[in-house]
């Protein structure tokens, strides 16, 4: 708030300084010519000088409304917390001094969040540790709190490289969204912040490996083991679905394993195949679409050459590994999940996700991606003319009922299944048997060996392209820190209560099943047992933490932060 005031008034004199300067009489010329045109030329300057003006007062105007909202919502959460708590105690089956013990501890952890809500949080609050994951804009790692030993992921997010590739609007959706959504199926966030030259997210760390990881080690999953994961891949979609979202990037990378092998999506927003300088022959696929109906006409080597032997199941196999990290790794990434409509930019809504599902679930009984194919563009042809290339082959030998899933979820998008909500292909006869309510807490197909918190034994070794950087963001007053750039970037710190919860103590429903006297219930595992209906409405409070908005000293309006109006469409539907 004071930084916003502080900010308003250096504003001002600024502003009548520019004023001043407008109104100063041009010149006399004889013919008043000269004269005239001066005074336009100072008038038009106003005009200028103002709507920039304009833009700035509009931004701090924004801020400080945020800033009132955020100190609300802030208040109004903690009362609900000290509600619920209050109800779920007066339900349990505890003494008096343990409630108010446990009511004391959630006032404890409340100053707790408060402090670290004002605490200004950066790098240097963490041990770097191991690299974990690359990707097109940084890196992801395993990291440790100095404050409190608790380990973490952080995906650290190359600024400039957003900017450069337009993507600032994607990286705050994916905040956005993993600060929003509650559910086990999606990561957690646990706060998010920034320095000068990068953004960072602060996520729980599943040490289990990515989908991407298991697959190249399993080569094929069977039918029963594909399910577990396509059941928990839709109930994740399911949930950001709920929420108005459409990932649009879903592939096996994204699908990440809890400690017990369960399942959760991650990497919201990135959307860089949308990002037509990877695929500079996007617009050509326009034509593909429309016109070829005939599979050579589609740049694939292997269709192309009629006479060039077709490959079998394992030799298709084999290739698409050798060239699977490589894409991963690649800036480009690999747009094999990715819907045809998503890729010919016509226009799109939720159904594009079920259709990568549908191609993540072919990979997983097959072996490869349904349109794999030697370089990117030939894959993307692929996908756009999908009627002539889908193919199950016979060596697979897959089940009827996966064939039909597969070929409900890879078509068109108004036959699409899915399209009137996830639902519809629960109801599939290929998840007959299957208990949605109880799959999370169901044993999961394959349990990931996992030694200790720090265990990185699933994930790919990566090489340190240079020592961990423990920069400073912290010295000096933040604004000062911040380019003029960053005001793309307002708003981007978050920091969830959870950050102040212990996890490992037992929860109240522990408490009542063993009746004797445990370990004290903690208010995370009090929450965590409560019924739904005690939850507000979008079931979510704890995540819905506000933001704490910063403003940086320079506002100047930016190309790069305003939404293609490709993403608003997608965000409106
Ligand atoms: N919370 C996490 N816990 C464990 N591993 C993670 C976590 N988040 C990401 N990873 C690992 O890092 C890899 C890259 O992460 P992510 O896809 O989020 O990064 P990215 O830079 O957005 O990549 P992409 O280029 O796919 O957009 C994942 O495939 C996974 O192996």
């Amino acid at each position: 708030m004071d930084s916003a005031r502080s900010w308003l008034q250096k504003l001002q004199p600024r502003d009548k300084d520019r004023e001043r300067g407008a109104k100063t009489p041009a010149p006399a010329s004889p013919n008043g010519g000269a004269g005239n045109s001066a005074r336009m030329a100072a008038a038009a300057g106003e005009e200028a000088l103002s709507s920039a003006t304009k833009q700035k007062v509009a931004a701090a105007k924004q801020y400080i409304e945020n800033h009132y909202k955020s100190q609300m919502k802030s208040l109004q959460e903690r009362k609900e917390r000290r509600w619920m708590l209050e109800r779920k105690l007066a339900d349990a089956d505890v003494s008096e001094e343990e409630q108010n013990n446990i009511l004391k501890d959630l006032e404890k952890k409340e100053t707790e969040y408060m402090r670290l809500r004002r605490h200004k949080m950066g790098v240097d609050d963490f041990e770097l540790l191991t690299i974990i994951g690359r990707g097109a804009f940084g890196e992801v790692r395993l990291c440790r709190e100095k404050a409190t030993s608790n380990v973490y992921a952080m995906k650290k997010l190359k600024k400039s490289e957003m900017l450069r590739r337009g993507q600032v609007e994607h990286v705050r959706a994916e905040r956005d969204l993993l600060a929003e959504v509650d559910s086990p199926y999606i990561v957690k966030l646990y706060c998010s912040f920034q320095d000068d030259e990068f953004l960072y997210l602060i996520m729980e760390y599943l040490p289990g490996g990515d989908m991407m990881t298991l697959l190249m080690r399993k080569d094929t999953l069977t039918e029963d083991e594909s399910k577990f994961y396509v059941a928990e891949t839709i109930l994740a979609i399911e949930s950001i679905h709920k929420r108005i979202y459409i990932h649009r990037d879903i592939k096996p990378d994204n699908l990440l394993l809890d400690r017990s092998g369960h399942l959760k999506l991650s990497d919201f927003g990135l959307c860089k195949p949308l990002d037509s300088s990877c695929f500079p022959n996007l617009s050509d696929l326009d034509y593909a679409a429309g016109k070829s109906t005939n599979p050579s006409s589609d740049g694939d080597k292997q269709s192309s050459n009629s006479t060039a032997p077709r490959r079998t199941q394992q030799e298709q196999l084999l290739h698409w590994q050798k060239n699977r990290r490589m894409l991963a790794y690649s800036t480009v990434g690999t747009p094999d999940y990715i819907a045809p409509e998503v890729l010919l930019k016509k226009g799109y809504g939720m159904e594009c996700d079920w259709w990568s599902l549908g191609a993540i679930m072919f990979e997983m009984l097959v072996g490869y991606p349904p349109f794999y194919s030697e370089d990117p563009m030939s894959t993307c042809r692929k996908i756009v003319n999908w009627r002539s290339h889908l193919k199950f082959p016979e060596e697979a030998s897959l089940s009827l009922e996966a064939k039909d899933l597969i070929s409900k979820l890879l078509c068109n998008v108004d036959q699409r299944i899915g399209t009137k909500g996830a639902h519809e292909i629960k109801a599939h006869p290929w998840f007959a048997g299957v208990e949605w309510e109880k799959l999370y807490q169901m044993e999961a197909a394959f349990i990931p060996e996992v030694n200790d918190e720090l265990d990185t034994q699933n994930f790919e070794k990566f090489e340190e392209t240079a020592p961990p950087m423990q920069t400073s963001s912290k010295a000096g007053p933040w604004r000062k820190m911040l380019s003029s750039k960053d005001v793309n970037f307002v708003g981007y710190t978050y920091k969830n209560f959870e950050i102040v919860n212990d996890p490992e103590l037992p929860g109240i429903a522990e408490l009542k099943k063993t009746n004797n006297k445990p370990k004290r219930p903690t208010i995370k595992s009090l929450f965590e047992t409560a019924d739904s209906e005690d939850q507000p409405s979008d079931g979510s409070f704890l995540n819905l933490l506000p933001t704490q908005l910063e403003l940086p000293e320079s506002l100047e309006p930016s190309p790069h932060s305003s939404i293609s109006s490709e993403d608003s469409q997608a965000r409106n539907r």
